[in-house]
């Protein structure tokens, strides 16, 4: 009994998970488990099935076979909506942001969409000034204070994908998938963007699929190695840098890369 009552150990776990696009098998008995507040980095060659998985994960794609659990409950063959509200965001770059709404707006909208703002008005009231005051806060936590009332699409772009991060935590969610969250932005812009990553999503789950090596070793706790539609390493950065398999399969010129690169 216990078991059914107790917290699972994992806020993501793959159990063989597989997914076949016609004939040809893309995911082939992926295995993955992610304990709770760990940041996981998912990394591997192109095409090697990253964002399949990140779909798998969010409800996009439903698996052929095998088993997706968050928080311990399964979630695959459910709709991206209901994975949602059962505590896993997804950033779906910019897609998420209203572009003819402010900042503020826009954080607003994303906290009175998930408080489930449409019940009765006065309930509609109080939620309003609950809202205005979490969005005040995720406005200093993604440091857009300054942009409050710019409109989103007049935002450059490092700024529209801090906001970005702040409509995907609006809603609470204590998983949270970021796709490449640092791509198309600069060096300097990078650090910064890391660092602020690293705070708001302190406490809670994420994970990321990156290519920059710099925002993995800058980031991750674990690293998610995915080669061929298989994890073949999971663990911390030094371990996965030192695992031979690894180096074998893919990393060892991306890590030279980066080096040479000065991260
Ligand atoms: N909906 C689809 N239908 C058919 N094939 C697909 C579909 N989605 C992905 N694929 C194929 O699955 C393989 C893995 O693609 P995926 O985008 O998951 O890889 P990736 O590791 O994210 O690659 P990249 O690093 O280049 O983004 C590729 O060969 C791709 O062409």
């Amino acid at each position: 009994m216990n078991a059914v009552t107790s917290a699972s150990d994992y806020a993501i776990e793959l159990r063989d998970l597989r997914k076949s696009f016609g004939k040809t098998e893309i995911i082939r008995g992926a295995n993955l488990a992610v304990r709770p507040g760990e940041r996981v980095a998912i990394i591997g060659p192109n095409g090697a099935g990253k964002s399949t998985l990140f779909n798998l994960i969010s409800g996009r794609l439903t698996p052929s076979s095998g088993e997706v659990l968050l928080n311990g409950q399964r979630i695959d063959g459910k709709k991206p909506y209901e994975i949602n509200r059962m505590g896993l965001a997804r950033s779906f770059q910019i897609t998420n942001v209203f572009p003819k709404l402010s900042v503020f707006e826009n954080l607003r909208c994303a906290l009175l969409w998930t408080m489930g703002y449409r019940y009765t008005f006065m309930r509609f009231l109080s939620r309003l000034h609950d809202a205005n005051a979490r969005a005040e806060e995720l406005l200093r936590m993604i440091q857009l204070q300054g942009k409050r009332d710019v409109l989103a699409v007049n935002l450059p772009y490092a700024e529209q994908r801090a906001l970005e991060i702040g409509v995907t935590i609006a809603g609470g969610a204590d998983v949270i998938l970021l796709d490449e969250p640092t791509a198309g932005m600069s060096r300097a812009e990078t650090k910064h963007f890391i660092e602020m990553i690293r705070q708001v999503t302190e406490g809670k789950t994420l994970l990321t699929v990156e290519h920059d090596m710099g925002v993995v070793f800058g980031l991750a706790d674990k690293i998610a190695v995915v080669v061929y539609g298989e994890v073949i390493a999971f663990d911390t950065p030094e371990a996965v840098r030192a695992n031979q398999r690894v180096q074998e399969a893919y990393l060892g010129s991306s890590v030279a890369d980066a080096q040479a690169a000065g991260h």
